[in-house]
C-alpha cells in the first residue's frame, strides 16, 4: 500500500510516501523530505497549506504516483488511545481535546488531518501514536506523587513520547543483535529537537523521562527538560500568566536559552571554537542524559545496548562523547574513529570492551507508521 505519512515534530515536519509491500527501510521510500515548520509559523493561517503544496508538488515532480492512505504521528493519545485508530470525526476531536497537553505538537496533527482530508477527499487516513509505547510502564514509575484527588480528576501520570521512534529503534537493534525483540533490555535515547530516554525491558517501555507532556527530562532544543515546580510558582507570583510560561519553558529554555541556538550543529561548532556558553550547554544536555541513562541501566538490570537516535543521536558525535564519558563506572566506552565516521544507517560505536554495545540507530517513525496504517486498514472491520 502507498501511504503518506504526516510527521510534524516540534520544529519541522517531516512526510515520507512509502510503498509498505517494500520492507527495505530505504527502498520503500518513493518520495520524503521535511519542510521547516517552526512554532512561530504554526498559527499563521495559509503556512500549512503552503508546507503542503511544497509536499504535493515535490511527489508530483518525483512522479510519485497518490497516496491510497494517509498515516499521521501524533504525539498525545492521552487515555484514549493505546493503538492505532482510523480517523473518524471523534478521534479529530479527541486529538484536539489533547492539545493543552501537547501545545507544540497535536494542534498540527489536527492541522495536517484536515488539510489531507481537503487535498484528497475519501482516502482513509490513521493515527499512529507516540504514547501507546509506553502503556507498558508500571504504575509506580507513572504515578506521580500528588494528592488522589487531582489524580482522579485529571488524567495526571507519566504517559512518555517518541514511542513510535523507538519502538522501531528496539526491532531494528534486536534485528542487529541477532536477538528478539521480546528479549531485548536497552536503553534508548531519542535526541531530536525534543528528546527523551526510555528504559526497555524484555522489548517493553518499563519508564521514560517525559512525563505528562513532553516537557519534562533532558534539556532540549528549546524544552527545560527537568525543574524544581517551585520555579513555575515563582514566575506565576512575579506576574507571569499561565501562557508566559508555557512559552518561556517550552520554547525559549533548553540550550537556545543556555547557548543562544538551538541546533546542535551550531552548538558544535561553537563549542570547539572555545565559547564558554556552548559548553556549558553541551555539558548540561549531557550530564542530565547520562544520569537518566546510569539510572535505566539499573531499571533494565543487564542492557543488551544503549541506543542513540534521534537528528542530535544520530548526528553529534561531541554529544555522544559528551555523555558516554560519565558513564565510565558503567564499563561502557566509544570507539573513537567509529563514533566520529560520518556514515549511513545503524552501526556500533563502542569499544570490544566495552560493558555493552552502544549503537546510533536511524530514526525511522515514518516506516513504522506506514507499516501500522497499511495493517489497520488491512485487518478486517469489526461487524
Ligand atoms: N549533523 C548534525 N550535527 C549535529 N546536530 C544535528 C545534525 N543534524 C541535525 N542535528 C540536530 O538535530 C535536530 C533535529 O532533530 P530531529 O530529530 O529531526 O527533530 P524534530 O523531529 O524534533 O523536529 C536539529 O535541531 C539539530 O540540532
Ligand atoms: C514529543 C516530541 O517532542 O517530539 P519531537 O521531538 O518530534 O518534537
Ligand atoms: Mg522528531
Amino acid at each position: 500500500m502507498r501511504v503518506l505519512v504526516l510527521n510534524p515534530g516540534s520544529s519541522s515536519l517531516k512526510y515520507h510516501l512509502r510503498d509498505t509491500a517494500v520492507t527495505h527501510p530505504a527502498a520503500g521510500i518513493l518520495a520524503s523530505g521535511q519542510v521547516n515548520w517552526p512554532p512561530e509559523d504554526r498559527s499563521t493561517p495559509g503556512s500549512l497549506h503552503a508546507a503542503f503544496e511544497m509536499i504535493v508538488q515535490n511527489m508530483k515532480r518525483l512522479g510519485s504516483v497518490h497516496p491510497e492512505a494517509i498515516g499521521h504521528r501524533v504525539v498525545h493519545g492521552g487515555q484514549r488511545f493505546s493503538t492505532p485508530v482510523r480517523v473518524v470525526a471523534d478521534v479529530t476531536a479527541a486529538i484536539e481535546e489533547l492539545s493543552r497537553l501537547a501545545p507544540l505538537h497535536n494542534p498540527a496533527s489536527v492541522a495536517c488531518i484536515n488539510a489531507a482530508a481537503e487535498r484528497w477527499p475519501g482516502l482513509p487516513q490513521v493515527a499512529v501514536f507516540d504514547t501507546a509505547f509506553h502503556r507498558s510502564i508500571p504504575d509506580f514509575a507513572a504515578r506521580y506523587a500528588i494528592p488522589e484527588d487531582a489524580y482522579r480528576s485529571y488524567p495526571v501520570r507519566r504517559y512518555g513520547f517518541h514511542g513510535i521512534s523507538v519502538e522501531m529503534a528496539c526491532r531494528d537493534t534486536a534485528q542487529f543483535l541477532g536477538i528478539p525483540v521480546l528479549s531485548l533490555n536497552a536503553v534508548v535515547a531519542h535526541i531530536g529537537n525534543g528528546a527523551s530516554v526510555t528504559a526497555v525491558s524484555s522489548g517493553k517501555s518499563v519508564d521514560t523521562s517525559m512525563g505528562m507532556t513532553p516537557l519534562e527530562g533532558l534539556v532540549m532544543g528549546t524544552r527545560s527538560g527537568d525543574l524544581d515546580p517551585s520555579i513555575v510558582l515563582l514566575l506565576q507570583r512575579g506576574g507571569a500568566t499561565a501562557e508566559e510560561i508555557d512559552d518561556l519553558l517550552n520554547h525559549r529554555s533548553g540550550l537556545l536559552a543556555l547557548a543562544g541556538t538551538a541546533d546542535m550543529r551550531e552548538i558544535g561548532a561553537a563549542a570547539i571554537q572555545g565559547e564558554p556558553a556552548a559548553i556549558l550547554a553541551l555539558d548540561v544536555a549531557a550530564y542530565r542524559l547520562a544520569k537518566y541513562i546510569a539510572a535505566y541501566s539499573m531499571v533494565v538490570g543487564r542492557p543488551d545496548a544503549l541506543v542513540f537516535t534521534g537528528g542530535v543521536g544520530e548526528n553529534s558525535a561531541l554529544f555522544r562523547d559528551k555523555v558516554v564519558a560519565w558513564l565510565g563506572p558503567l564499563a561502557l566506552s566509544l570507539d573513537e574513529d567509529l563514533n566520529m565516521a560520518v556514515q549511513e544507517g545503524l552501526r556500533k560505536i563502542s569499544t570490544k570492551d566495552s560493558a555493552f554495545p552502544v549503537l546510533v540507530v536511524p530514526s525511522d517513525e515514518e516506516r513504522a507508521i506506514a507499516e501500522s496504517t497499511a495493517a489497520l486498514l488491512a485487518a478486517p472491520t469489526e461487524g
